[in-house]
């Protein structure tokens, strides 16, 4: 096991190569690792980048077999085969053969020591029958794992049927000399200065091929913009307590769905421009479900289901204007006529996407934010079950000191905003609005009428600006955001 090594630094292997390759002509990659005891990628690599000098380097693919030690071989080349450490145990007094069988070399070690004749057995005592033993397993272990030749074909066959060394297939190149092989290659530069170009010294010079297989560098670490994280916080309270997600893959929505599906008749002032945006292409939609459509123009302009509408002559014109939906409740309406087109089951449903208002922009407001939202569908539904919902999910939040308002939304009854108790301003603030959807919207959608559905809306960046400190929503949001607050704030880092 003396095999000579060269143990090469791996600087300037490139040239070490051409060296190498003067005198021999021709090499195998895997040799040549083993011979200067290298790892056989770093000569690889080495051979590659000489390959970007046209003509320096002929190569051919080879596959080599190679044995490699199993986890289990490379464990008994470092600690010993059990066979011996079972030898090593008994001693010159002898164990008990119970004892052998509890420690993990035991069973295959007392085996293989029994096979030997290195150990014997009488009445459950262990005692030696070999004075001294040489672990051969180990140093054949040893010897394979840095590539010497000096175990026989006999013995791998046994290290392979004990499941110690394996056979693998390596890709190799079998190196030789190219049409134009030099030993002194160019300089090649990295990179293209403006001295150059201005003197024009580029014409000359060699320049280093891109290399497109290379990695990047690994960055440190990775960071969380805090409404993103604020945002995997709020999925992952919605999933804890059994929410599933709705699809929100959509910014433009038809009036429809935003404001006529959800009851909001078309002289509402949040359709006005002044709060809404339109968009002008595509203008309009005109795919709605028929039936559906005829039963909201209906009940917004006769009523129906028990309700006297609102009276007035709807228009589909307006229900076909493109808007950038002003709510995610938007996608609710959508998801619960959905249900109802499937056959209602209970079901609690949120979503957390962009919304836009068009808003006079300052500290706390902007013209597009995001929305948390829950529907919760199920028999027997009332508003106190929703203020248990928002006790239990802002609890999770670290929420607890709440407060409920009575408020107006069209598309629900009752309604309630939701207040905190932020102890930093001493005051109570709104962060979110909620109620019990109204049986205007509900029924023409399909849903039997003894489902009643509770629903909630919050804004992400309100209870983010809480928890981390920010005064200014757009130190959170949109284009003038420092990254220094995403880099210093601890929470925000992503560790490895
Ligand atoms: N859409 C409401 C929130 C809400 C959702 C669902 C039910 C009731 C209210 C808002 O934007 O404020």
């Amino acid at each position: 096991m003396t095999a000579e090594t060269d143990v090469r630094s791996t600087e300037n292997l490139p040239q070490q190569i051409l060296d190498f390759l003067q005198e021999s002509n021709e090499f195998n990659s895997i040799q040549l690792a083993q011979q200067w005891n290298l790892d056989h990628q770093k000569v690889i690599g080495a051979i590659k980048s000489l390959l970007a000098n046209e003509g320096v380097l002929t190569t051919k693919d080879v596959t080599e077999k190679r044995l490699e030690l199993t986890n289990e071989g490379v464990q008994f080349a470092n600690e010993g085969s059990p066979e011996y450490l079972v030898f090593e145990f008994v001693g010159t007094d002898g164990a008990a053969q119970a004892d052998i069988q509890k420690k993990p070399f035991g069973k295959i070690g007392m085996a293989k020591a029994m096979q030997f004749k290195w150990v014997s057995v009488d009445k459950g005592r262990v005692v030696r029958q070999a004075t001294e033993v040489t672990d051969s397993t180990r140093k054949q272990l040893e010897s394979l794992r840095i590539g010497s030749s000096d175990v026989s074909e006999n013995e791998k066959k046994e290290l392979k049927k004990r499941k110690l060394i394996s056979e693998v297939n390596i890709k190799a190149l079998v190196v030789s000399k190219g049409t134009s092989f030099t030993t002194s290659l160019a300089k090649q530069e990295a990179d293209l200065t403006p001295e150059m170009i201005a003197s024009g010294s580029w014409k000359d010079m060699q320049f280093k091929k891109y290399n497109f297989d290379s990695l990047g560098v690994v960055p440190s670490s990775g960071h969380l913009h805090p409404l993103m994280k604020v945002r995997s916080e709020f999925r992952q309270i919605f999933f804890s307590m059994g929410f599933s997600e709705m699809a929100t893959n959509r910014y433009v929505e038809s009036s429809f769905w935003n404001f006529d599906a959800l009851f909001q008749p078309q002289q509402h002032p949040a359709r006005d421009a002044h709060d809404t945006f339109f968009v002008s292409d595509p203008a309009i939609s005109t795919k709605f479900p028929e039936d559906y459509l005829e039963r909201v123009k209906t009940v917004h302009s006769k009523g129906g289901y028990g309700s006297a509408g609102y009276n007035y002559d709807w228009k589909i014109e307006e229900a076909q204007k493109n808007v950038l939906r002003t709510h995610t409740t938007a996608v609710s309406a959508r998801q619960l006529y959905q249900l109802a087109q499937e056959g209602f089951r209970p079901s609690k449903l949120f979503s957390i996407d962009r919304v836009f208002r068009n808003e006079t922009l300052d500290a706390t407001h902007l013209a597009e934010f995001h929305q948390v939202e829950g529907v919760i569908a199920e028999k027997n539904l009332s508003l106190a079950h929703l203020i248990g919902i928002f006790t239990e999910f802002f609890k999770k939040l670290g929420i607890t000191n709440l407060r409920f308002k009575p408020t107006y939304n069209p598309y629900t009854e009752p309604s309630m905003e939701i207040f905190a108790y932020h102890q930093g301003l001493t005051k109570w603030v709104e962060i979110g609005n909620s109620g019990m959807f109204r049986p205007e919207m509900l029924l023409p959608m399909g849903l039997p009428a003894d489902v009643n559905v509770a629903g909630y809306g919050l804004s992400l960046e309100r209870p983010t600006m809480i928890k981390y400190g920010i005064n200014n929503i757009r130190d959170l949001f949109g284009s003038k955001i420092d990254l220094n607050v995403v880099y210093n704030n601890p929470i925000c880092r992503l560790d490895k």
